[in-house]
């Protein structure tokens, strides 16, 4: 019986006897998305001790806590180290879909249940052992926020706990994830926040971002023309799972095989598409690169540099510039559309290791069209002024504007990136500006929304300079999309929203230098 006085789901089932998550003959307990049929009532739990409960981890969670865990003690991220374990441990679809959403949901989910579990351990979450934490983090995401029923999350992670922490800690997780299933999310949050009047506390705690991230946002947010009480949906957008963006390389691929699988058009861009998700490698097309994943925000950023009308003669074979390529998505979009336009696209990138992934991405595109300079783009400008006709600084940045992509990022990005990014974002739109030629066109891009990695960084290279000017990145953004009016410029800049356009947070400026 379990503690409401009811029959547990688990006697005499797989669950809580000491087997994983796959019933006796093997099969799944998960449905089609990934997520754990219910199998009993919503609070029920097991009547053993956790000592007689499941002994082994259950292959999803434990690829779950191996994310968490090497996200903690590796510095990894989470993107990187998910598809390794998934391949290491054979998931299935299901399994797959499962050990993603629990780890991508922990992990982004992270602030929220950190403040809940305070509520439910006896002593500050710091003197936990790290391994326990992400262990208790990953039961409170199934207790809170996924329709896994509370024995199976409580069950399976104890039984993670014995596995691969040791019996030791099993009686604590237990104890604290009981406590954790007293109440929702909603009540927790009630509970949590019935004393608190501060909104930026109140929206972190809410929404799982850092208090600096929830203010940066609503400066983001207020400094390109929208309103500050958009804050809540932007949030909301960064915990929304994002959906993964294909694009058919111009003149190069198609989305047949795309559509064939279940992908639809995308509706902003020429030659994307929606995916369906799963395993995207099985398309042809997408191992030979000649359709790629890349957000809508890069593929329209990357077509407003194309678009911009130069004046130059047809067939005067203009030279591209990409100044920070690696790991080589929008390259791969210019070479592209470089070879249709007759133009040649060179693609900076001072790190060995993402230079080759550039060359790899560009591997689909005839290799007479581009070539790779592996070196700092500060000193292109130097060596290469007044050459190139379109150039691309996609400088490096917080990436504020792509949290939804990387779950664990908004807990390991500190106030100082902003500052420490500063000078080099300057001194590579400089050397953008200087390689460019007389006439020709320059586009500042970040993946950040901040006004400290866009406006600022325009707006005192452009004080200092007298050789450029401004051009409307809005005007051209619309001028490349299928819709003709994506709202997004603002005093001749223009910034996506993953709230608004469903991309990445991209800003854009567009400077011509003049003749
Ligand atoms: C935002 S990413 C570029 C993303 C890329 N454009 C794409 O679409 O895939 C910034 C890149 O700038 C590179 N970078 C860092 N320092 C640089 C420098 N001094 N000069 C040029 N690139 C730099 C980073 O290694 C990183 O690959």
């Amino acid at each position: 019986m379990n503690e409401s006085g009811r029959r547990g789901p688990n006697t005499g089932g797989n669950r809580g006897d000491g087997h994983n998550s796959r019933g006796a003959r093997g099969e799944s307990h998960r449905n089609a998305q990934g997520r754990e049929r219910n199998r009993g009532p919503q609070r029920g739990f097991s009547a053993n001790a956790p000592s007689q409960r499941t002994r082994r981890a259950d292959p999803a969670r434990l690829v779950a806590f191996e994310v968490l865990r090497a996200v903690a003690s590796e510095d990894a991220y989470a993107n990187l180290v998910l598809p390794a374990r998934i391949r290491h441990h054979h998931l299935d679809k299901r399994d797959a879909g499962f050990a993603t959403e629990l780890s991508y949901g922990a992990l982004r989910g992270q602030g929220t249940y950190d403040a809940v579990l305070a509520k439910c351990v006896d002593r500050p979450l710091s003197k936990l052992d790290p391994a326990i934490l992400d262990a208790l983090r990953l039961g409170a995401h199934q207790l809170l926020a996924m329709r896994v029923p509370a024995h199976a999350a409580l069950d399976q992670t104890v039984g993670l706990a014995r596995a691969v922490i040791g019996a030791g800690p099993s009686s604590l997780i237990n104890a604290v994830l009981r406590r954790v299933s007293a109440r929702s999310l909603p009540e927790w949050l009630d509970y949590l926040l019935e004393d608190e009047s501060d909104e930026t506390r109140i929206a972190s705690v809410r929404h799982a971002h850092p208090e600096w991230i929830v203010r940066a946002l609503r400066q983001s947010l207020v400094a390109h023309g929208r309103p500050a009480n958009e804050i809540t949906e932007l949030l909301d957008a960064d915990n929304a799972a994002p959906v993964v963006n294909l694009v058919a390389l111009p003149g190069i691929g198609n989305l047949d095989e795309a559509f064939e699988n279940g992908a639809t058009a995308g509706e902003l861009v020429a030659d994307s598409a929606l995916s369906s998700g799963g395993d995207l490698g099985r398309m042809s097309s997408i191992r030979e690169g000649t359709t790629r994943v890349q957000d809508v925000g890069s593929q329209l950023v990357a077509r407003a540099v194309v678009g911009v009308e130069l004046g130059s003669a047809p067939g005067t074979g203009e030279k591209w510039l990409d100044l920070c390529a690696g790991p080589g998505g929008k390259a791969a979009l210019l070479a592209a559309l470089a070879r249709q336009e007759g133009a040649t696209l060179l693609a900076n990138e001072p790190a060995e290791h993402r230079a080759k992934l550039v060359r790899q991405a560009l591997g689909a595109v005839p290799g007479d069209t581009w070539t790779v300079r592996v070196g700092d783009g500060r000193d292109v400008g130097k060596e290469q002024p007044g050459t190139f006709d379109r150039v691309l600084a996609d400088v490096p940045c917080s990436g504020l504007g792509a949290l939804r992509r990387r779950p664990e990022s908004r807990w390991r990005r500190t106030p100082k990136d902003l500052a420490d990014l500063g000078p080099l974002q300057r001194e590579l739109l400089n050397s953008a500006i200087d390689a460019a030629k007389p006439g020709g066109v320059v586009a500042y891009v970040t993946c950040s929304p901040h006004p400290a990695e866009t406006t600022a960084v325009v707006d005192d290279v452009l004080r200092k300079r007298t050789d450029v000017e401004q051009i409307d990145a809005g005007a051209a953004l619309d001028a490349v999309s299928l819709t003709g009016s994506l709202g997004a410029g603002h005093e001749l800049t223009a910034q996506l929203w993953p709230h608004v356009h469903s991309t990445d947070a991209m800003f854009l400026a567009l400077l011509r230098k003049k003749p």
